[in-house]
């Protein structure tokens, strides 16, 4: 199937869709700190590529329909926690449009919206507040998360203070239980131990058993073949094919896969 085929098989109505991402492009600099200053965004000159900027994502035009489990490969580099920053609003195109239709429960940067001075029992409370859940609610789930995290001797100690794992996991824990419709993971299963990430992935079948939507970048052709039906390949920035998971995969093994 030709590339604009397969774009086109997965075309639906945007009307019904949860996420519409119309030819969006997102630019950064390579050698700033921050991606554009104040005075740009009023400016016209923002509208054109200046020396040592370059598009990180670029014309990509895709929608999502309610129950969807998207897959994004590409090599390092090529925009995919981009595209996930796009969808969580976290960034904003500098062109095109990205259209959000719901909630979004973002699993992209594992210390994203965790505060790294407050305790492990502060942050529960903090970001499930942040997304809508009343204290009544989070202290009545609390138990449950601390559990399903297994941190239990680790409330009351600041979140910096945690291993990487142990950050994975009360971030996976409390995110995965918030009530939004989509959810985005970017390679988060990726740092847990293997008894973790069993518990994680059956969290996820839940998930979608319950009708969420479901975006995951992974380089585990596994993880993506057990939970996708879509994939969206993206190489240089632009997605370069939007097809069923099997053949994004097989694809993309024939462009890099190990020969
Ligand atoms: N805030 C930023 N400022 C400048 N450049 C950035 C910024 N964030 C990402 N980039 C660049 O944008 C490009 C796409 O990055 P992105 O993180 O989306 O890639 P990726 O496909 O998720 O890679 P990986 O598989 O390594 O996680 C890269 O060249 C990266 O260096």
């Amino acid at each position: 199937m030709s590339q604009s085929e397969a774009v086109e098989t997965t075309a639906v109505d945007s009307g019904s869709a949860v996420i519409s991402v119309k030819d969006a492009g997102i630019r950064y600099r390579r050698n700033r700190r921050s991606r554009r200053n104040f005075k740009d965004l009023f400016s016209a000159r923002a509208r054109k590529t200046r020396p040592g900027e370059f598009w990180a994502l670029r014309n990509v035009t895709f929608d999502v329909l309610p129950g969807e489990a998207i897959g994004v490969v590409g090599r390092n580099g090529q925009g995919k926690s981009t595209l996930l920053k796009l969808v969580a609003e976290v960034v904003l195109p500098d062109e095109g449009s990205v259209g959000v239709h719901g909630g979004v429960a973002p699993l992209i940067e594992i210390t994203g919206g965790f505060v790294n001075d407050l305790s492990v029992r502060e942050n529960v409370y903090l970001t499930a507040g942040l997304h809508g859940m009343k204290k009544a609610d989070i202290a009545a789930q609390f138990d449950e998360i601390i559990e399903f995290a297994e941190i239990g001797d680790f409330l009351d100690t600041p979140y910096k203070h945690l291993s990487s794992g142990m950050k994975v996991r009360i971030a996976f824990s409390v995110v995965s239980r918030l009530e939004e419709p989509i959810i985005l993971v970017d390679e988060v299963l990726a740092v847990g131990d293997r008894a973790f990430k069993e518990k994680c992935y059956r969290r996820i079948d839940e998930l979608l058993a319950g009708g969420r939507t479901l975006f995951i970048v992974s380089h585990s052709e596994k993880d993506l073949r057990r939970f996708c039906t879509r994939g969206l390949y993206l190489d240089k920035g632009r997605l370069v094919l939007d097809a069923p998971i099997a053949e994004v995969l097989e694809r993309y093994n024939a462009d890099y896969g190990v020969k």
